[in-house]
This record gives structure tokens, C-alpha cells and sequence, in this order.
């Protein structure tokens, strides 16, 4: 798992790192970092590094020295670098004067040839940014065309929360030193593709404050048949979703689950003769009390929100297995808060609410902070809540949040959330614990839209006919 860290842990891990650094060492091997980077766009959008044009913003603090000593770096393979210096009194010293001794150039906003750059390095503002870009920097970025390579983060976003509320840099690439910072995986659209260069900080940091899944994490939690497996002891996933006029959902639901895993699949509800058609695998039963046993239950696509809903969700929380309770199971949890009295509190719950329904369920929209809320939603319900969206969010009660990669927006398409639920019953029969259930399903269900979609917008059946290959691909890169 990669972690991701606050700008206020990263301040005071580089302050404990710096005590124990010589002066300036950790800014150059930033820079240094910064430079690889640039020459390796040079190379793919000039054709060339000696003999390009690189123009740098640079502001006061040490993001403009790290641009700067990137300069004095790039300097060396001949390329031509000028700097913006949008505040000349108090630039960093030692990073204009290794540009200077190189043979760079300084200028103001207005005499430097922004336009006729071949790269642009935005050196503005890092982790001790506040709001949008200011004026100045805005006019400068305004005449930019070339591509934009952002030092430690896009300026004008908000580090910590990866907020746009004006004016920004919208980056083609970043690079960022020492740890990632949650702008790099909440606003991966304005960062671009970011490199982390390590600077040392390793030892010095504590708990991150997000973290993300690797193809390794979910190659390794992925569950498969051993040698010694049964269609019983993979864990049987039980799908209670769907009704006779909506059986959509259960049947996107109930082969979702067994596409994931092999194993056994068992579906209850009034859609019963439909999946069973679709998907003769499944054994399916009209009432949810003559299931049979199941080691995890999804409950929610497509019930209801009336009594029939509501009794399935009450005796899938008293089965004593871990509940995947989605769509209308939380409108009704939201409506009847009482219905969890139903649940063993040694039993897991998931919820896997869109914004509306986490509005339903907390009483307020996700807003801005969209970590913070979905951490405090899980403590207060004693839950994993996997916050749906472009960006997933997995929170656990004790506060540990995952965040899922987005692969494009394929799966903003009807009926892929009841995909997502099948896949995660599925995990979660099969053992593994919850949050790292919802947050491997996530990422494959992300990985099947993609797959589907392969550039042309797909639907739930396509994402779910992908999973498979989403397996796959998490394997292969992970092998
Ligand atoms: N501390 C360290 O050990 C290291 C720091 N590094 C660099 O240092 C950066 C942090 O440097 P600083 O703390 O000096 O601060 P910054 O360079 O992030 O910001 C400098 C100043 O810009 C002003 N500012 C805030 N918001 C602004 C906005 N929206 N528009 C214009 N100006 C704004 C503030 O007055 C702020 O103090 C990191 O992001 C990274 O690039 C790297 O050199 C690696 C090592
Ligand atoms: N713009 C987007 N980018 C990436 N994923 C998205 C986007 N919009 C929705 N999704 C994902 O698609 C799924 C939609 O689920 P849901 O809202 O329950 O839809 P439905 O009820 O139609 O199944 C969720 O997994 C969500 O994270
Ligand atoms: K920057």
C-alpha cells in the first residue's frame, strides 16, 4: 500500500530530516529529481533536451528554490532555461544563484517569452500554499502552451484537501519529494502524472493519512481455489437484491459475485427465476429466510425501500456474517435507524453509499472535505462506509481511509454500482476483512470500466463481463 501523508506530517518529518542533513542537500536532490523529469519531457514532447527552451516560475519560498536549482541542473545539459521570478526580493538565494553561475536568465512576467517555451516548470507555491493562484502567477500561466511540469504540486490547489476554488495550475506532470500529499490522489486530473522522488524522509513519517492499493495489495488479497478448496470453503456469497419489477439489479448483483470468485453464489428474492435464467450457477430461492447459509450477505440493490425490503435487511444483519449493505438497504437504514438493532455488533457492516445516499444516511452531503466525512461517518456508525464517486473513499471506524485510483469515468453508468456490491460480497465471503474487501473490489471494478470501456463508453454488463480480466491485469502487473 502507498501512503499519503498531510502537509503538516511532511513539514515536521523534513524539519527532524533537516537536522540532520547538511545545509541545502535535501532541496538539491529535490531539484535533481525535478530535472530527470524535465529532460524526460523535453525528450517526448521537443524531441530533444540540449538545445531547448525551459522557462521557470518561480516564487518566494523553497518551491521556487527547488525550480530554480532544477534550472541550474538542466543548465548543465545545455538546455536554455530563464526564470520568472515573481517575487525578485525574496526568491531563494542559493537556488538564483546556482541558475546564475550556470549561465541562466531572469526576468520579469512581463520581458520573458512565456509563450515560446518548451517546457514550463511551475515552481509558484508547494506545501505551505494558501488559495488560488494570485494574479500575477495567473497572467504568467495564462500565456503558457507548452506543457507544465509542477514542482512538489500544482499551485493554486490545496495541498491537503486537493481543492480547486480559482485560479490553478493545471499541470501535465508533477513531481513531489519525500512522501505523497493528498493533492496527488484527490485531484490526480490537475497533477498529472506524479513522480515521487525520495528525498529520505521515510523513517521520519508516522501514520499516513490516506493510502492507496497497489496491483501487488489486491494480487495479494485476491482470493483464490487451492488444492485442497470446495465450492463450500471459498465462502459462500448470499445476494438478496432485485424484485419482480426491477430484477435488473440482482441479476447485475448475483453475477458480479460470481464472476469475482469461484465458490458458490446463492441469490434470494422475488427475481429469482430471472437470475436463475441468466446465470444457472446461482442458486437461487424466492425468500431470503430459505437461503441456506452464506458467509457474507449483500442486501440492498433494487429491494425497496418498503416492508418486504426492510424484513430481508433485518434477517440478513441477525445471520451473524459480514452485511454489504448498498442503494435502497441504506435509504432504509437512513429511514430506520432501529433496523440495526437486528445486527450482532461482532459482525461486520459495510455501507456503500453515492452522495445522495450518504446525505440520507448522516444527515449532511459529503462536502468538500470528502475524507474527513467519510471518516466520521464510519466511527459514528461503527461501519466501513465506501464513499462511491470518481475518487472512492474506504473508511474504516478506526480511522484508517483508502483512496481508490480512478481509471477514467466508465463507471458512471447505470447498474454499475450493483456490480460493485456482488464483487465486494464476494470478498467478503471469502474472508477477507472489510475494508480491505470494499477497497480491492474497488479498485477492480475501477480496472473492469476501464477494461470495458477500452475508449468507448461501456455499460454495467460490460464491466461486469471484465472482471475477469481485471483480475488478471492486477496479477500480471503485480507478478
Ligand atoms: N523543507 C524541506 O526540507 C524541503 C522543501 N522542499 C520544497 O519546499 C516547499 C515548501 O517551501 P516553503 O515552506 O518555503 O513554502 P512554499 O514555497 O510552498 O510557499 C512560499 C510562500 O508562498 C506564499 N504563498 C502561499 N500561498 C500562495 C499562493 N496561493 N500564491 C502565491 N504565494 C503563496 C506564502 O507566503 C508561502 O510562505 C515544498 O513544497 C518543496 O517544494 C524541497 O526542497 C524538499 C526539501
Ligand atoms: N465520474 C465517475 N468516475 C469514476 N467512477 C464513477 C463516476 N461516477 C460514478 N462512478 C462509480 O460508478 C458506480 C456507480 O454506483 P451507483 O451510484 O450505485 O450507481 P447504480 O445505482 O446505477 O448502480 C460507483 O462505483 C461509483 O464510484
Ligand atoms: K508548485
Amino acid at each position: 500500500m502507498r501512503g499519503v501523508w498531510t502537509t503538516a506530517d511532511v513539514r515536521s518529518a523534513e524539519q527532524r530530516l533537516l537536522a540532520v542533513t547538511p545545509e541545502g542537500a535535501l532541496m538539491r536532490r529535490a531539484a535533481y529529481g525535478v530535472s530527470v523529469r524535465a529532460a524526460a519531457l523535453l525528450t517526448r514532447y521537443a524531441g530533444r533536451v540540449a538545445g531547448t527552451r525551459v522557462v521557470l516560475v518561480a516564487g518566494a519560498g523553497n518551491n521556487g528554490g527547488d525550480a530554480l536549482w532544477a534550472g541550474y541542473f538542466l543548465r548543465r545539459r545545455g538546455v536554455a532555461v530563464t526564470a520568472v521570478l515573481l517575487r525578485p526580493d525574496s526568491t531563494h538565494p542559493e537556488g538564483l544563484a546556482a541558475l546564475r553561475r550556470a549561465g541562466g536568465r531572469t526576468g520579469s512576467a512581463e520581458s520573458v517569452d512565456v509563450a515560446g517555451a518548451d517546457l514550463v516548470i511551475d515552481g509558484v507555491v508547494g506545501i505551505s500554499a494558501r488559495g488560488p493562484l494570485r494574479p500575477d502567477a495567473e497572467a504568467v500561466f495564462a500565456r503558457v502552451s507548452a506543457p507544465v511540469l509542477a514542482v512538489d504540486l500544482p499551485s493554486g490547489v490545496d495541498p491537503d484537501t486537493g481543492a480547486v476554488t480559482g485560479p490553478a495550475v493545471r499541470a501535465t506532470a508533477t513531481v513531489t519529494f519525500g512522501a505523497l500529499k493528498p493533492v496527488h490522489v484527490l485531484n490526480p486530473q490537475d497533477c498529472g502524472d506524479t513522480t515521487l522522488v525520495d528525498i529520505g524522509l521515510g523513517g521520519e513519517l508516522g501514520e499516513p493519512e490516506l493510502r492507496q492499493l497497489d496491483a501487488a495489495d489486491v494480487a495479494a488479497a485476491w482470493p483464490l481455489p487451492g488444492p485442497a478448496d470446495d465450492k463450500y470453503t471459498q465462502g459462500v456469497t448470499g445476494v438478496a437484491a432485485g424484485s419482480a419489477t426491477y430484477p435488473g439489479a440482482a441479476v447485475l448483483a448475483a453475477a458480479a459475485a460470481v464472476r469475482a470468485t469461484a465458490g458458490m453464489v446463492r441469490y434470494a428474492g422475488p427475481a429469482a427465476d430471472v437470475v436463475r435464467s441468466h446465470w444457472p450457477e446461482v442458486v437461487a430461492t424466492g425468500s431470503i429466510t430459505d437461503a441456506g447459509r452464506v458467509q457474507a450477505w449483500v442486501v440492498g440493490p433494487g429491494i425497496g425501500t418498503g416492508r418486504q425490503g426492510r424484513d430481508q435487511l433485518a434477517y440478513a444483519l441477525a445471520q451473524g456474517v459480514p452485511v454489504c449493505a448498498d442503494a435502497d438497504a441504506i435509504t432504509l437504514i437512513a429511514a430506520h435507524p432501529d433496523v440495526l438493532d437486528a445486527r450482532d455488533p461482532a459482525t461486520p457492516l459495510l455501507l456503500t453509499p453515492h452522495d445522495g445516499e450518504f446525505a440520507r444516511l448522516t444527515g449532511s452531503a459529503p462536502g468538500p472535505d470528502r475524507v474527513g466525512a467519510v471518516r466520521r461517518a464510519a466511527r459514528r456508525l461503527g461501519a466501513v462506509v465506501l464513499l462511491k464517486g470518481h475518487r472512492t473513499l474506504v473508511a474504516e471506524p478506526g480511522g484508517r481511509v483508502v483512496v481508490n485510483r480512478p481509471r477514467g469515468a466508465w463507471l458512471a453508468t447505470a447498474g454499475s454500482g450493483d456490480v460493485l456490491s456482488g464483487v465486494i460480497g464476494a470478498l467478503l465471503a471469502s474472508g477477507l476483512e472489510p475494508w480491505l474487501a470494499a477497497a480491492v473490489g474497488a479498485d477492480v471494478h475501477a480496472r473492469a470500466g476501464e477494461l470495458a470501456a477500452r475508449g468507448a463508453p461501456t455499460s454495467a454488463s460490460g464491466v461486469l463481463a471484465a472482471i475477469p480480466d481485471a483480475i488478471r491485469q492486477a496479477r500480471a502487473l503485480a507478478a
